[in-house]
């Protein structure tokens, strides 16, 4: 026992646990981080080298001498591989490879030749010196790593102190070596002294440096994330308060978070709106849709119809995109599409609408007669089809002027359109010329409708006309069912017909394609 003279060996044995415990912790805590796996490893690894080396010293086992230096050599190596790793450089196998083999030719030679061999230790301690140089280098080298510069130092300064060391222990085998001296027992050596005494707890405080080290640079990452999340949170503030459109954060389909655009849209406060249902934003008729989009988690650029607690529903696209954290979470992005669904609307009539009479123009005609003659079609109804131009209407332009002449299609557009059905079609195509598609009608029935459409114009008091002249019309009826061709244009050229033939029959008449004529024309106007 008395060979334990060694105290700061022991001292730095209470050291190093403590050191090694906060490096575990450390792993534990922060696995994303280079370098605790390191320390932790190289701790316990010089622990157990001490440990076996004391073992040694109390019982003279000379294989617990070996194992001692194994592991000073093993927790050396694996501290420096762990300085490389932090300064995120490549890892020097190098120096595992001189480890091992060092360790490999000491452990031949004391088993091979029964005895330790200051020659040997020499060389064993000039590499363990030597080993520490380039990560010292890298130490300096890292000069503009300001965070971690005091701990930096400390490693650095500790290790040079390490390597001179063990390098003078080296010399001072050879030194034995030459002169020839007796083998030495290690504990009674001056040669031994040195690294136990020295070289040791410089290694410890060497540890207790990089452990520093690696709480610095923790630190200084998470206060920097901490800025950085500051930061990116008044970002996302800005954006939403900066935006025109409506912004809420939803939970489970509950409104969780509102910019003041969600606000100015829906006429809500922020505390009405926090808490309500997203559903409540939507007016009846937009429910099931939005429902399906809630239900896939995400939909982009759909029209819904929100609604404005003062001014009632409004167009409006929205977006919905998951927060993707698997929370249920998203955000609902609505914009007020009212003004863009009216100019849209205004494109459309332009493109559809007659612009005197307001009825369909020829291209929404023909575009709208095709789809209705393939439905009649598929379920198997009838339709009819008039062309209708009224009579002697230049007559009208002529006596009572062109905008009188106007009057009179408008108030025929509107008689028509009274008796219509929702479903039929009523079309202008051009001058004083009509078409009506009648779905789901015989010959019969439109020619009733007919009738009914001359009787309402005859007792129109249309602006400008006297009261004493009845507008009249002539209309060329063709009835078609399924089976027959679907061709508008037939249809149109039989129905013109009929019309030629009503206007030669004396006008004011009805005409069906292939039946006699059944409206005699009426008495004369003028
Ligand atoms: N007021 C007005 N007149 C129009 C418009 N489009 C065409 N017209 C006129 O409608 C008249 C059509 O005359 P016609 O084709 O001779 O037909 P009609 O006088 O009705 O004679 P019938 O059809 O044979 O009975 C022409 O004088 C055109 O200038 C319009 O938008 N407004």
């Amino acid at each position: 026992m008395s060979q334990l003279y060694f105290s700061p060996m022991l001292l730095g044995l209470c050291l190093l646990v403590a050191v090694a415990i906060a490096a575990t912790a450390l792993w534990r805590m922060s696995r994303p981080y280079a370098g605790p796996g390191f320390w932790m490893a190289g701790c316990w690894s010089l622990i157990g080298g001490i440990v076996f080396f004391i073992g040694f010293m109390v019982t003279g086992n000379p294989v617990l001498n070996v194992l001692g230096n194994a592991g000073q050599l093993a927790g050396e190596a694996i501290f420096l591989l762990g300085i490389f790793r932090f300064m995120g450089r490549p890892l020097p196998w190098w120096i595992v490879a001189a480890s091992v083999g060092t360790m490999v030719a000491f452990n031949i030679h004391y088993w091979v030749y029964s005895g330790n061999s200051d020659f040997l230790m020499g060389v064993y301690s000039t590499i363990a010196g030597l080993l520490p140089m380039q990560a010292i280098w890298l130490l300096i080298k890292a000069r503009n790593d300001t965070v971690t510069r005091p701990a930096r130092l400390l490693v650095g300064l500790s290790l040079l102190v390490y390597s001179v060391v063990t390098l003078m222990r080296g010399a001072l085998g050879y030194l034995d070596w030459w002169q020839g001296k007796p083998y030495q027992m290690p504990y009674e050596s001056f040669s031994y002294l040195l690294p136990y005494n020295f070289a040791i707890p410089a290694l410890v405080m060497g540890f207790i440096g990089v452990t520093l080290m690696t709480m610095q640079r923790i630190l200084a990452q998470s206060e920097r994330h901490a800025v950085e999340a500051r930061q990116s949170a008044e970002r996302f503030e800005r954006l939403m308060s900066a935006s025109t459109s409506g912004v809420a954060i939803l939970r489970d389909k509950v409104i969780t978070d509102a910019n003041t655009g969600l606000e100015q849209l829906t006429g809500l406060n922020r505390d009405q709106l926090l808490g309500l249902p997203v559903s409540g934003l939507f007016s009846a008729s937009s429910q099931v849709r939005l429902r399906g989009y809630l239900n896939q988690g995400g939909v982009r650029q759909q029209d819904l119809l929100a609604v404005h607690r003062d001014n009632g529903p409004f167009d409006c696209e929205i977006t919905l995109s998951p927060i993707g954290n698997g929370e249920s979470q998203s955000i609902l992005e609505l914009r007020d599409i009212s003004h863009h669904k009216a100019l849209e609307n205004q494109l459309n009539q332009l493109a559809t609408r007659d612009s005197l009479t307001g009825t369909l123009n020829r291209r929404a005609f023909d575009t709208g007669i095709r789809s209705e003659m393939e439905r009649c079609q598929r379920y198997g109804h009838n339709l009819s089809f008039a062309v209708i131009d009224l009579d002697h209407f230049k007559r009208i332009n002529d006596q009572y002027g062109h905008g009188t002449g106007d009057q009179v299609l408008v108030a025929f557009a509107e008689c028509c359109r009274k008796n219509l059905r929702s479903t039929d079609l009523l079309a202008r195509f051009g001058g004083e010329e009509f078409v009506i598609l009648m779905v789901e009608t015989d010959t019969a029935a439109a020619f009733q409708l007919l009738e009914r459409i001359r009787d309402a114009l005859a007792g129109l008091d249309i602006p400008g006309l006297p009261a004493t002249h009845t507008v009249r019309f002539s209309a060329g009826l063709v009835h078609w069912q399924p089976g027959d061709p679907a061709d508008p244009e037939r249809l149109m050229r039989l129905a013109d017909q009929a019309l030629y033939s009503a206007k030669r029959s004396g006008r004011d008449q009805i005409v069906a394609e292939g039946q006699p004529r059944r409206q005699q024309p009426a008495e004369a106007d003028e």
